[in-house]
């Protein structure tokens, strides 16, 4: 499973939950960014195709990993492009995205808040310029961020129920 979406959007606290409650691994999508990545965010400049490929490759060798050991997980994300998603999961067809979907009007007051985190608010804009939401041909769940986080993992759950059970 991964949790996509902007920057603020909750993937990082959904995915502890989703984890703690299906007993599966989880891993921060964020631990796996070259250092240069961060410090560019954190400097407040947008990331661009080739500062992200390397980081979606460490993130899809997690993947394969849970794959190879056919062992559930949870990784975090953004997965703002269609590309970026096909890269992650080598097209097969054994990963589902949890897209937290909102509006910057209801993220903006979230990061406004949030402390000690590298990423700043400036960039949230271009999250949404960069974002492409998942097709119809994409194994991928639209939740709305504004329930709490635990109605939003109670319903990714109830939804997943019969897939996690095969
Ligand atoms: N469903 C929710 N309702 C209210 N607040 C939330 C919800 N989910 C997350 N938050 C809060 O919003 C802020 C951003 O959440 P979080 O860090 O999980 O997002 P993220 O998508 O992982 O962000 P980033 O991609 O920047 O790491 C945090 O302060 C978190 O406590
Ligand atoms: O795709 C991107 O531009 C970046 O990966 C960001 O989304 C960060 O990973 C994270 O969301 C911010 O902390």
């Amino acid at each position: 499973m991964v949790v996509m979406g902007v920057s603020g959007c909750g993937k990082s606290s959904i995915a502890q939950s989703l984890a703690a409650k299906l007993g599966w691994e989880m891993v921060e999508g964020d631990q796996l960014h070259p250092p240069a990545n961060i410090a560019r965010m954190s400097a407040g400049i947008p990331l661009e195709d080739a500062d992200r490929l390397p980081w979606l490759d460490a993130i899809a060798g997690v993947v394969e990993d849970w794959r190879i050991q056919g062992r559930p997980g949870v990784v975090t994300c953004s997965s703002l492009k269609k590309h970026y998603r096909e890269r992650l999961t080598g097209r097969i067809k054994d990963v589902c995205f949890v897209y937290l979907a909102g509006t910057e009007e209801q993220i903006m007051p979230r990061l406004s808040m949030r402390t000690g985190h590298f990423m700043p608010t400036t960039l949230l804009r271009s999250q949404f310029d960069a974002l492409e939401e998942p097709g119809e041909d994409e194994i991928a769940l639209y939740v709305s961020l504004e329930a709490s986080v635990e109605e939003i993992v109670s319903a990714v759950i109830r939804v997943l129920k019969p897939l996690l059970a095969s």
